[in-house]
């Protein structure tokens, strides 16, 4: 067959991505991995580690030296460490849908039900229990950053997130400029705080003008950071709305750069998908249907819906027929006795088709695996997948116990 490329040429290898030391944090104790492989040349040899290694201390040298304070690191943002619970505050103008956002992501609340929610006259802040509590706070529209009834070093100091809630289907100029006032004003004074921007209510647009009105959107505030020189400010752009599963993607991904554990999650996955060559692995908190950590490969809407979908099922199942008792790999219950090997709660189905598995395991009360794998990983590598799983859970459990 005539390409128009000559054989002869070569495209050089590409070269590896440089990762973070998953055990850069300061646990209390590193889990050792080893993940049971049927394909050798899958795992990573030492000298390659040793490269990583030397690589992130480099990378960590170099942050401490210039003592960034942004977490960012080449466009790709780091969890900055800060003290408490993560912190999330919800700002944006009247009826933008602030609450509307929290409610039916954090207190599961059904998106019709936000037709009745009351306006928000005073600042509301409710506490999310799960694998960690997450704050997040609604700062009522009447109060903007200047305003002298705010404040700001309550609301602020400690705070990981400002979302700002624009309503699309609203005149939006207004928002534009409260929004470019707020992201002055956490640059000027509350530089490590994250900002992002939910393009909401997007599902009242035609699918060619979404994403028009997006590009829009992120192109006025950009040119006009920029104008005012604050051009290099890291802002994130998302297109929400409470009747898809954009809000719970949108929210995964805020709360994702407030924890500490990414790298190691995020590494610990990767690792769990080239071994059994999983497409593609979440990390799921069950109450919220978010996802604290994803493996690195190409993300897509539908993944997330699908396995989203898949644990409202499983919640539903549980309820209403209940749950065997949780057991470890190990034989543990959680009670404290011994039970016997392989009572975990773990499930397994298989897509209209039949190439592509579903696989969920719990891995503590909070969290749950799952994993999209299709032609390369069928039912016959179960017991594979079981096992380096496992291992999985006792590496997670252990970046938790800190
Ligand atoms: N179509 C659509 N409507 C939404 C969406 N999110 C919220 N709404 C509606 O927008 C209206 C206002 O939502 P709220 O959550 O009360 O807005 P808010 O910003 O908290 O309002 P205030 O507290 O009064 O400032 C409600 O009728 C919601 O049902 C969305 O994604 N799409």
């Amino acid at each position: 067959m005539r390409t128009l490329f000559s054989e002869n040429i070569l495209s050089p290898p590409p070269l590896p991505i440089p990762q973070r030391n998953p055990f850069e944090l300061t646990f209390a104790s590193t889990p050792s991995l080893s993940y049971a492989s049927s394909n050798t040349s899958v795992q990573s040899s030492p000298p390659q580690h040793d490269l990583l290694t030397q690589y992130t201390q480099q990378q960590q040298q170099q942050q401490e030296a210039t003592s960034s304070t942004s977490g960012s690191d080449g466009g790709r943002l780091y969890p900055v460490r800060r003290k408490g619970n993560p912190k999330i505050l919800f700002m944006g103008l009247k009826k933008s849908g602030k609450s509307s956002a929290q409610k039916v992501v954090f207190q599961r609340m059904s998106p019709a039900d936000t037709l009745f929610i009351e306006p928000t006259n005073k600042i509301e802040q409710t506490s999310f229990e799960s694998f960690t509590t997450i704050d997040s706070v609604e700062i009522p529209s009447h109060l903007s950053v200047h305003s002298p009834d705010l404040d700001h070093h309550a609301v602020f100091s400690n705070a990981g997130s400002v979302i700002w809630v624009l309503d699309v289907q609203d005149e939006y100029l207004a928002s534009i400029t409260a929004l470019i006032e707020t992201a002055l004003f956490l640059s000027e004074h509350y530089p490590r705080v994250n900002f992002e921007v939910f393009i909401h209510k997007i599902d009242g647009l035609s699918e060619e003008y979404k994403y028009d009105t997006f590009r829009e959107v992120r192109q006025r505030v950009q040119d006009e950071l920029s104008d005012l020189g604050y051009g290099d400010s890291n802002v994130s752009y998302y297109q929400t709305s409470i009747f898809d599963h954009s809000i719970f993607e949108a929210v995964s991904k805020v709360v994702q750069k407030l924890l500490p554990q990414l790298p190691a999650m995020e590494t610990l996955l990767n690792k769990l998908c080239s071994t059994c060559r999983i497409q593609k692995a979440y990390l799921f908190d069950v109450g919220s249907k978010i996802y604290v950590a994803a493996d690195s490969s190409p993300s897509f809407l539908k993944d997330y819906e699908v396995c989203s979908d898949y644990i409202d099922v499983i919640v539903d199942i549980r309820q209403i027929y209940g749950w065997q008792e949780r057991r470890d790999r190990h034989g543990d219950s959680e009670s404290g006795g011994k039970g016997d090997e392989g009572s975990i709660n773990d499930s397994m189905i298989t897509l209209p088709g039949g190439d592509t598995y579903i696989y969920m395991r719990e891995i503590d009360e909070h969290l749950s695996l799952l994993c999209i794998m299709g032609k390369g990983c069928s039912v016959k590598r179960r017991a594979l997948v079981d096992y380096n799983v496992g291992v999985l859970q006792d590496a997670l459990l252990e970046v938790f116990k800190v």
